[in-house]
């Protein structure tokens, strides 16, 4: 497995994170577990913030909190300086009690409820970005309620298909997100946008998909981009400021993947922008980027216990650990790709092939398939790298699991950022009827 952020192996041949010993750490917090390497996350965000700020200053990178979302990741995004992405109802609600400038949020969804926009409007957030027509209205009628004049972007689909999983795939025309701009239904929204009392249109936001390593699909979504802004000039008379290029920048999850370079990626939509604006004589637009994956996906990784191992003769070594489709349910959606690796035997050779499993009651539910390991026994440990994205976030209780709880590790620092659930948690909003007591 390679290894990511501050990883190392140590002199008994044990596996580290920010100089702590995971043998350590799952004899102290228990398996199984998430844990967030700080330093590799500070890192990322400020490689994005300095590849921005070298190429193309008037910018601003935001943190798609849909990765992954705590009080105390909001607290590391503002310290680190970038703005925030939210979603919901409730990762705004996370990001408040984090204390987070509200003025770097934008909110985005595709069907934001009148409870979330109250709420938006009187945390006053920085930006709605807007889905489509009905939320155009509501939001109008509801800002004149509230007497604000929100600042908005509109959601537009620039019909580029980015080379990753479908589920993930964004930017066609026929996504259900946002409108499109080939099809005419983007521009009828803008003029409608422009002519309403209560909001104030600044730009335009899209986002291709995600898990992308072909940079070269984001210079095509800013060609097809900056061209509607250059429509929309001409034809509802106004110059947008704002163009945001939304997230999508892929993470090596196995060997074989590499890296995208952010300094790279900065300075091709830097160019790209430049070219494009310069050519069609528009004033250049303060370009917003919105990535999730690429600032907390490598810092993550999820720590297990190895249980039972079946041996299927001649067929194939199951090794069971004690989270599953619950904790990660990406490979199971995705057919995703992961590497592991056993902390407690981290400098051994690899001795057999194996898969590995979950312990939820789904065929379906096997992390890796055929990955060779040292030879692997019951109460070993096993670490997956790469699940600090969508990995938390998109967790569930299901079979009645408890979330496994998240621990923040630096240096000198090994804290818990979310706490495990317990079973009674499972329990706690369950009502019983008087008619079903016992
Ligand atoms: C609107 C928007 N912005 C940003 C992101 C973050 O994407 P990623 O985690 O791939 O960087 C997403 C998720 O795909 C998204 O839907
Ligand atoms: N959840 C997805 C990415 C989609 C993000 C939201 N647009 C993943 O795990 O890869």
């Amino acid at each position: 497995m390679k290894l990511q952020g501050t990883m190392e192996i140590n002199e008994n041949g044990e596996l580290e994170i920010g100089n702590q010993n995971l043998v350590d750490i799952a004899e102290e917090y228990d398996t199984p577990l998430y844990i967030m390497d700080e330093k590799e996350i500070r890192k990322n965000c400020r490689a994005y913030r300095e590849a921005f700020n070298k190429w193309y200053p008037n910018s601003q990178t935001l943190y798609a909190s849909k990765a992954f979302l705590s009080v105390a990741m909001a607290r590391i995004i503002d310290q680190e300086g970038l703005g925030l992405d939210v979603v919901s109802g409730g990762e705004l609600s996370i990001a408040l009690e984090a204390d987070f400038p509200t003025e770097e949020i934008y909110f985005h969804g595709n069907n934001k409820t009148p409870q979330e926009i109250e709420q938006a409007l009187e945390a006053d957030i920085g930006y709605f970005v807007v889905d489509n027509n009905y939320e155009l209205d509501l939001l109008n009628q509801m800002a004149e309620e509230y007497d604000k004049k929100p600042e908005i972007l509109l959601r537009v689909t620039p019909g580029i298909e980015a080379h990753t999983h479908s589920y993930i795939q964004t930017g066609q025309t026929d996504s259900k997100f946002g409108l499109g701009i080939q099809n005419g239904l983007a521009l009828e929204a803008i003029k409608k946008a422009v002519d309403l009392d209560n909001l104030n249109l600044v730009g335009i936001h899209c986002h291709i998909g995600s898990q992308i390593f072909k940079l070269e699909s984001f210079a095509k979504a800013i060609d097809v981009m900056i061209e509607f802004i250059e429509e929309i000039h001409e034809e509802a008379g106004v110059v947008l400021e704002q163009l945001n290029l939304g997230g999508g920048i892929g993470i090596p999850y196995t060997e074989d993947e590499e890296k995208p370079d952010i300094e790279e990626y900065a300075k091709i939509v830097a160019d790209e922008v430049k070219a494009v604006c310069d050519k069609l004589d528009l004033p250049l637009p303060k370009i917003i980027n919105e990535p999730g994956r690429s600032i907390v996906g490598t810092a993550g990784s999820t720590l297990y216990e190895v249980g039972s191992i079946k041996e299927i003769p001649d067929v194939r070594k199951y090794v069971a650990v004690d989270g599953g489709m619950s904790d990660n349910i990406r490979p199971a959606l995705y057919d995703a790709d992961y590497e592991a690796i056993i902390p407690n035997k981290a400098d051994q050779k690899p001795e057999e092939e194996v898969t590995i499993t979950g312990k939820c009651c789904e065929s379906g539910d096997i992390f890796i398939e055929d990955i060779e390991l040292p030879t692997v026994e019951t109460g070993d440990l096993l670490l997956i790298s790469c699940t600090g994205a969508y990995g938390y976030s998109m967790s569930s209780n299901y079979n009645g699991l408890p979330r496994p709880g998240v621990l923040l590790v630096s240096e000198d620092n090994v804290d818990w950022i979310v706490k495990p659930e317990t079973n009674q948690d499972l329990i706690s909003n369950d009502v019983v009827p008087d008619r079903l007591k016992k």
